[in-house]
């Protein structure tokens, strides 16, 4: 077991594709993280990273206290001490289920008999007892991927990493294997670090979610805080399906550019406390929408599909375009006039074509300056202190085009 840290790791590819650029990153010994982002954002250059498979152009990797990488010297992968699942089932077919999983320990000289009481304790761990001399060809899809994660963890790992380690596998049994997965990895004490397409996944099993975008991290959090706190737009759009709108603000509140939505100061959040608990428009969130309005008139708000409330009404000024069937109630899809919302509120149930009206319970306030590759600590906190005394977001708020330098 180990921690994982990144300082200021830059890569390019040799065609000149950026992989990374400047990733800041600690995992602590034990930690679960998340790595999510778009297609091409760096997750499996960032896991690559870390196993040794590419060489950063610039920065160091350390695990524990060991410097795996930094410029002109790089241990090999199979120095590194870790285990490793990915997407398909690297399950050798013509080896035999105990074979295959015995494979690390063979390659670190332990001995036979060590070797079979680990591979059946490894078997245990993924409940597969017993299967040493089953042949894959004989397993199923779910089953595979357990003899895999028993290869990972049979030599006693220092970090875990998977890439896309569930995403070939069909519900139920992912959902199944990703519960076994974490309880496994939680009673080994492992540090894992996990790539996922699965937004839902990576919030459901990580301990924190890092969020990259064109090789940068966006946002490192709890996934609370990435529902509740996210860094910028982007953040709110890619964890939440959050709706962004261009806006203005003044004391009031939040007023949309070319529509008539508004959303009243004490349902915007802007500041750093926990909005789950005290609710929007708490004193550090209207002390710093007060702020925002003096400085920056024009702001955007992110509107969580789980904060617009559609109440049918005749007379409402917006109409249902999609209505799709959820456990709890059904997601919608609301247009008014050219805005388009996503509602997952309530237990609502509510057919295509249904007139509505929309509240917007509460929204995430961002200057419109907002740079989403911003670092914590912007320009604006450090020429104005009081933003950061007053627990406004770090990178919620960067310094409105008007303001000078
Ligand atoms: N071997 C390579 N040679 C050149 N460019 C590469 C190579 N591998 C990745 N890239 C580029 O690096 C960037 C990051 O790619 P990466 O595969 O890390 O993203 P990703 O987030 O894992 O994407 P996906 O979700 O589609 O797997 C992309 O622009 C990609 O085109």
């Amino acid at each position: 077991m180990s921690s994982v840290t990144l300082d200021s790791v830059s890569l390019a590819y040799p065609g000149g594709q950026l992989g990374l650029a400047d990733v800041d990153l600690t995992i602590a010994d034990g930690e679960f993280i998340a790595l999510v982002g778009p297609s091409g954002s760096g997750k499996t250059t960032l896991l690559r990273t870390v196993a040794g498979f590419v060489a950063p152009t610039a920065g160091r990797v350390r695990i524990g206290d060991a410097v795996v990488s930094e410029p002109g010297r790089s241990v090999e992968p199979e120095r590194r001490g870790l285990g490793m699942v990915f997407q398909q089932h690297a399950v050798w077919p013509h080896w035999n289920v105990g074979r295959n999983i015995a494979y690390p320990l063979r390659r670190a000289g332990v001995a036979r008999a060590e070797r079979a009481r680990r591979v059946a304790e490894a078997l245990e761990l993924v409940g597969l007892p017993g299967a040493e001399r089953r042949d894959p060809a004989t397993l199923s899809g779910g089953q595979r991927q357990r003899v895999a994660i028993a290869r990972a963890i049979v030599a006693r790992p220092r970090v875990l990493l998977l890439d896309e380690a569930l995403s070939a596998l069909d519900e139920p049994l992912r959902d199944r294997l990703r519960l076994e997965l974490r309880a496994l990895t939680r009673s080994l004490g492992l540090t894992v670090l996990h790539v996922t397409h699965d937004r839902s996944e990576a919030l459901a099993l990580a301990d924190r979610v890092v969020v990259l975008d064109g090789g940068r991290v966006q946002q490192v959090g709890a996934p609370a805080d990435l529902l509740d706190r996210p860094a910028s737009p982007f953040v709110a759009r890619f964890i939440s399906d959050a709706t962004v709108l261009p806006g203005r603000l003044d004391r009031a509140g939040f007023h949309a550019d070319g529509h008539p939505i508004s959303i009243a100061a004490d349902r915007l959040s802007a500041s750093g406390h926990d909005p789950a608990r005290t609710g929007a428009g708490g004193p550090a969130d209207r002390a710093a929408v007060d702020l925002l309005a003096e400085m920056a008139d024009e702001v955007d708000v992110a509107v969580q599909p789980e904060h617009v409330r559609v109440v049918p009404d005749p007379m409402g000024p917006a109409t249902v375009t999609s209505s799709f069937f959820g456990r709890g109630g059904d997601e919608l899809v609301v247009r008014w006039g050219d805005l388009q919302l996503r509602s997952r509120m309530g237990s609502l149930r509510c057919a295509v074509g249904t007139r509505v009206r929309v509240e917007i319970e509460r929204a995430a306030l961002f200057s419109s300056a907002t740079d989403r590759t911003a670092a914590p600590g912007d320009a604006l906190s450090a020429r104005l202190p009081c933003v950061s005394q007053l627990g406004v977001r770090s990178g919620a708020v960067r310094r409105p085009a008007s303001v000078g330098a």
